[in-house]
């Protein structure tokens, strides 16, 4: 049979749902975070102006709450080359279709509000990486506010900064190379947001000698099955890059929130 018929078959058979058996969770609901009551995070400012990391920032609890929430929800993933990704919040346009948040993502975007003096952020891009693979240097674009707060979750990764297309090209080092733990909380803005580009080698391994933030004082116990002559072997990783989608007149949405970011050349 050709692929029209084998179409043709599927759209004419009536539509089975696959019943979940009881230990599946598909069908539970989302579990809330616990993040009402975070101490205020220790931010590290680490070479580059703008770009500032809290670790161990995320509860443990918490993060295996959002890694069930995602697994729970497969199908709000699409495969990409080198990952896959799932959207919150609608498309960043232009236009702007906004979507509600779920609850959970709700709580966890206040927090990061409440922890880095931003506005309520609204949009929420969910990556996950198998070892080895990595994003391409790039910047987030003039869809977001210019800044983005990134959550680490599951494996610690090298995050790279680049000052621009050249440079990243160029085969030389990075700008700045930091380690984002898991439960991390990395937030950058202005000119790491504008003028940087940033990004995750397609790699197994990350040589720790290279980052600008090396464990202190030591190594964290758990991660000693992942080291290897200084480097540490990636694990399955998910982040969570939580942003702000203006929402004004000229972008087709409620411009009683309006927050567009002021036009200004901060890079030289
Ligand atoms: O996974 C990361 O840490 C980076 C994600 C990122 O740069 C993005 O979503 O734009
Ligand atoms: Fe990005």
């Amino acid at each position: 049979m050709n692929v029209k018929a084998l179409i043709r078959r599927a759209k004419e058979a009536p539509e089975v749902k696959a019943k979940p058996s009881s230990n599946d969770s598909f069908e539970s609901e989302p579990e809330a975070l616990g993040l009402a009551c975070l101490p205020s995070p220790a931010w590290r400012e680490l070479g580059l102006r703008s770009a500032q990391l809290a670790q161990e920032w995320l509860p443990e609890a918490s993060e295996a709450a959002i890694l069930r929430n995602l697994q729970r929800r497969p199908g709000d993933f699409v495969a990409l080359r080198s990952k896959r990704t799932a959207r919150f919040g609608g498309d960043p346009g232009p236009p702007f279709v906004p979507e509600p948040l779920p609850d959970w993502l709700n709580e966890l975007c206040a927090a990061v509000s409440s922890a880095a003096g931003l506005p309520m952020p609204n949009h929420v891009l969910v990556n996950h990486y198998q070892p080895g693979q990595g994003i391409l240097p790039h910047t987030d674009g003039p869809a977001y506010m210019p800044w983005a707060a990134i959550l680490s979750l599951g494996s610690a990764a090298v995050f790279d900064f680049w000052r621009d297309h050249a440079h990243a090209a160029s085969g030389e080092a990075p700008a700045l190379s930091l380690l984002l733990p898991p439960r991390s909380l990395l937030v950058f803005s202005e000119e790491a947001y504008s003028c940087h580009l940033h990004g995750l080698a397609e790699r197994r391994f990350d040589r720790l000698q290279e980052v600008a933030n090396p464990p202190q004082p030591e190594v964290p116990a758990s991660w000693h099955e992942q080291l290897k002559d200084g480097c540490l072997e990636r694990q399955e990783r998910y982040s969570l890059t939580i942003r702000h989608v203006p929402c004004g007149e000229s972008r087709g949405c409620d411009s009683s929130a309006d927050s567009s970011p002021p036009e200004r050349n901060l890079c030289h």
